[in-house]
């Protein structure tokens, strides 16, 4: 669902950057240019998600705004452009998401990561880990401005638990000095369990060692924040890190991912297959491994195009997602696809693949002005002992058969 962004602003070359930078993060974008026509839309019925809050209004110029703004619970980061050291301090004394100093574009690059994180970190979770309260309390508060879930802990052995329960927390960051399980060793415990691209540990600590820094990060931390910090620098590297972790998973995705039909691709389906093959040999459960392939379709991309194509290929990863619900399916490239299901025996696998086989050859896809026909032939193998590439030389050469025999049915693999 669209979430409403208030831009109070009064430069109207400044409102359409920010309200660009808005849309394309799919806020739903509203504008008040003075204090006045805030306090307006704070009575209306409109829910704002969050604020941008230009420092300096005509009717405001001393950032009454701000205050009118977060009293309404509304997340608000303040664009500024003043830098002057008092004007930070008494923005920064108030619970805002961030500040921002209009000094150049980079401002507003950093404004749109911000507005990004706001709404994404929402399922997050980052566990707190102090043995003072006060000091949970506050960094706690922090995060929640940043809407993160966040979770604490009062020591090492409770932290481990927690994380033992939650698979939503990304960032562990925590106290050094703790009784029992300090922070080193909360540290290497978690790394022990989970590598630096899974979690981010950032260690904390108002001691006056020097040495703690580098100790924590050679013990597997990502960073470490010395005590008092302020608010600014906290948010930087937290920002930081959650953003290493997403382009992390980004990567790994793409790396798995077939880029036409958002399916897992050959190299991610050996990865999935292999551990499901172990578990239906210790269940002795009843599987079949097919191997599909569409009928004629240089025909088709000849006769439609390549686009057409590429359509049938994405509609056809569709339809394999709703009629193989929870099994592991792959574009193996081209026309080729894979499917590992498991039933109650053979003939209820076979005639769920039949069904499907049946399906593609019904329906008609629909591409520009034409209802183009398409139909797939299919190889399966049924439990065997075999390794998974033999497994999948054998579908394969029941799919030649399906072929071979006139296209548009399945062939099982005689063993
Ligand atoms: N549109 C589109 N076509 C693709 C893609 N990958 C492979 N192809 C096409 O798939 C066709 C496969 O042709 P063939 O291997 O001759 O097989 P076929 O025409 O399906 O014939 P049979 O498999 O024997 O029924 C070629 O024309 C490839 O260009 C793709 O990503 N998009």
């Amino acid at each position: 669902m669209s979430k409403n962004l208030l831009v109070v602003e009064d430069s109207k070359a400044i409102v359409s950057i920010i309200k660009k930078i808005g849309e394309s993060l799919g806020y739903i974008v509203t504008v008040a240019v003075s204090h006045a026509e805030v306090k307006k839309l704070l009575q209306s019925k409109t829910e704002f998600f969050a604020a941008t809050i230009d420092y300096a209004l005509p009717d405001a110029e001393n950032g009454e705004a701000i205050e009118s703004i977060l009293s309404h619970g509304i997340p608000g980061v303040v664009m500024t452009g003043r830098m002057d050291d008092e004007t930070r301090q008494k923005i920064l004394a108030q619970p805002v998401i961030d500040y921002i100093p209009k000094e150049n574009s980079q401002a507003f690059m950093y404004l749109k990561r911000i507005l990004y994180w706001q709404s994404a970190n929402i399922g997050i979770g980052v566990l707190v880990v102090d043995d003072s309260r006060t000091a949970r309390n506050h960094i706690h508060e922090l995060l929640q401005r940043r809407n993160f879930t966040v979770y604490v802990a009062e020591g090492g052995e409770q932290a481990l638990e927690i994380i033992k329960h939650q698979n939503d927390i990304k960032m562990v960051i925590t106290d050094l000095e703790m009784p029992n399980m300090d922070g080193i060793e909360l540290t290497n415990e978690i790394r022990k369990r989970y590598n630096r691209d899974q979690m981010s540990v950032i260690g904390i600590s108002g001691a006056d060692n020097v040495n703690y820094s580098a100790r924590i990060i050679k013990n597997g931390a990502d960073d470490f924040i010395r005590k008092p910090f302020c608010p600014e620098e906290f948010y930087c590297r937290i920002t930081q890190h959650i953003e290493n972790l997403h382009n992390i998973e980004r990567i790994r995705k793409a790396a798995n991912t077939d880029y036409l039909t958002d399916l897992p691709n050959r190299r991610a389906f050996f990865k999935e297959a292999k551990s499901a093959l172990e578990s239906y040999a210790q269940q002795k459960t009843v599987y079949g491994l097919a191997m599909l392939d569409i009928d004629y379709f240089k025909k088709v991309n000849d006769t439609y195009g390549h686009e057409a194509g590429d359509h049938i290929l994405k509609m056809l990863a569709h339809e394999m997602r709703n009629h193989f619900n929870g099994c592991s399916l792959a574009r193996f490239g081209g026309e080729e696809f894979v499917i590992l299901l498991s039933g109650a025996d053979q003939g209820q696998i076979y005639n769920q693949l039949d069904a499907f086989r049946e399906a593609i050859a019904t329906d008609e896809i629909n591409h520009e002005a034409h209802q183009i026909n398409v139909t797939v032939s299919v190889g399966v193998i049924f439990n065997s002992v075999l390794s998974i590439e033999e497994q999948l030389n054998q579908a394969d050469v029941a799919l030649y058969n399906a072929k071979e025999n006139g296209r548009n049915q399945i062939v099982i693999y005689d063993q």
